[in-house]
């Protein structure tokens, strides 16, 4: 595993991030400060740059800043020995990627190029809530293990939106539902072949790491659940078979647009039986999946940015998310309102971890020295 590590970052006019140059440590960075200020936002940058995706809009202009026009963010990054920039521009309905100053072949290009998991509070939906971010999992790791599988994914949603529309414009007998039946079976089989291969990583890498986090006698399985059948011929079928009941609800009733990576708790449907705490041990178990497998796909220690560390804290979450740091040997972004409560102990080999202190005030970001936050 080669290390991977941001040197340099320069925001400009990202949110409330009017003009922000920081140097991050290339192992622990605590970001700190109250409620609002840009924390968040920082690691929206951060992930940005990284992944060419804001994990919080699909759409480039909201996070330019109100009354601005251009947004970009910028980043040093030293892989093994190489060197290199990646940068993001954003305005209105408009994305512009760079890495040493040129435009990637493909989006995907980029978008695989620096490995990043975020974790973050909501991500508890991942195990309670329903099947959309568990999709977007298995569809951020088959990126990886499949670069190619992004693009599948863009045909086979374009396919499924001109489809109903040709229902509900033309009904069931259009001409052209054919061909779009025809496009749909075909993207759609290369997307589950790639979140069936993604699955089965996560499923390996999860219930190790479900082993280590919660009881060892609890079976966790992990199991992709395509919603439709995965030969061509079938699909078809089906399709021409649902396109009445589709007019009606407005979307396609089978695809991978309703797929679900299914968590089972000793047989039992995670969402049905699994306590509160069961629940964040399975998402830190996915997390560290996460890491695992796309950290695999291209070599490198992901970089790991971690929210709001310190909302509702409670002993059982700090010492399973404590455990689970001192495993991560890459570099770490967290946001706290809370800094006295990321002791340096608590972090691997105090005496060896580079940890740096970043004060955020109003959009404003400052080193400052660790433990300082405390008496903020
Ligand atoms: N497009 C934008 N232009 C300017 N400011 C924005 C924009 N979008 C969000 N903001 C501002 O960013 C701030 C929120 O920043 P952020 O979400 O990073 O907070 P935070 O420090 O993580 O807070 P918390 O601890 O509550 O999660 C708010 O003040 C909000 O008004």
């Amino acid at each position: 595993m080669h290390p991977l590590r941001i040197e340099e970052i320069s925001v400009r006019h990202f949110r409330n991030l009017t003009k922000v140059d920081l140097q991050p440590s290339p192992r622990f960075n605590v970001v700190y400060g109250d409620n609002g200020q840009g924390k968040t936002n920082l690691l929206e940058a951060i992930y940005l740059a990284a992944t060419s995706r804001s994990f919080r809009t699909a759409k480039p202009g909201d996070s330019v800043e109100h009354g601005a026009e251009i947004a970009s963010v910028r980043t040093v990054l030293a892989e093994a020995d190489e060197r290199r920039e990646q940068s993001v521009g954003l305005r209105a309905g408009q994305r512009l990627l760079k890495i040493d100053g040129k435009r990637p072949a493909t989006a995907a290009d980029y978008a695989v190029r620096t490995p990043a998991v975020l974790f973050h509070p909501g991500d508890l939906s991942l195990s309670m809530g329903g099947g959309v971010e568990r999709r977007r999992l298995l569809d951020r790791v088959a990126l990886y293990l499949a670069p190619g599988s992004l693009a599948e994914t863009l045909a086979y949603t374009r396919a499924v939106r001109e489809r109903q529309r040709a229902l509900e414009t033309r009904g069931v007998e259009a001409r052209d539902l054919e061909q779009w039946e025809e496009l749909i079976v075909r993207h759609g089989l290369s997307v589950m072949a790639a979140r069936h291969a993604a699955s089965l990583d996560l499923a390996a890498s999860m219930s190790v790491a479900f082993g280590r986090i919660a009881a060892p006698d609890l079976v966790l399985t992990v199991a992709y659940e395509p919603s439709a059948p995965n030969d061509a011929e079938s699909y078809r079928r089906e399709l021409v078979r649902t396109r009445r009941v589709d007019v009606k609800r407005r979307g396609a009733s089978i695809g991978p647009h309703r797929d679900d990576l299914v968590l089972r708790l000793q047989g039992h449907r995670m969402r049905m039986v699994a306590s509160q705490g069961q629940h964040r041990a399975v998402v830190l178990a996915l997390k560290a999946a996460e890491m695992d497998v796309i950290g695999a796909a291209r070599s490198v220690r992901p970089i790991l940015l971690l929210d709001d560390v310190s909302s509702e804290l409670d002993r059982q979450r700090t010492v399973s998310l404590f455990a689970f740091l001192r495993e991560q040997q890459g570099q770490v972004f967290l946001t706290t309102t809370r800094p006295e409560l990321i002791e340096m102990d608590e972090l691997p080999d105090p005496s060896s971890v580079g940890r740096v202190d970043f004060a955020v005030s109003r959009g404003v970001i400052s080193p400052s020295d660790p433990g300082a936050g405390n008496l903020v």
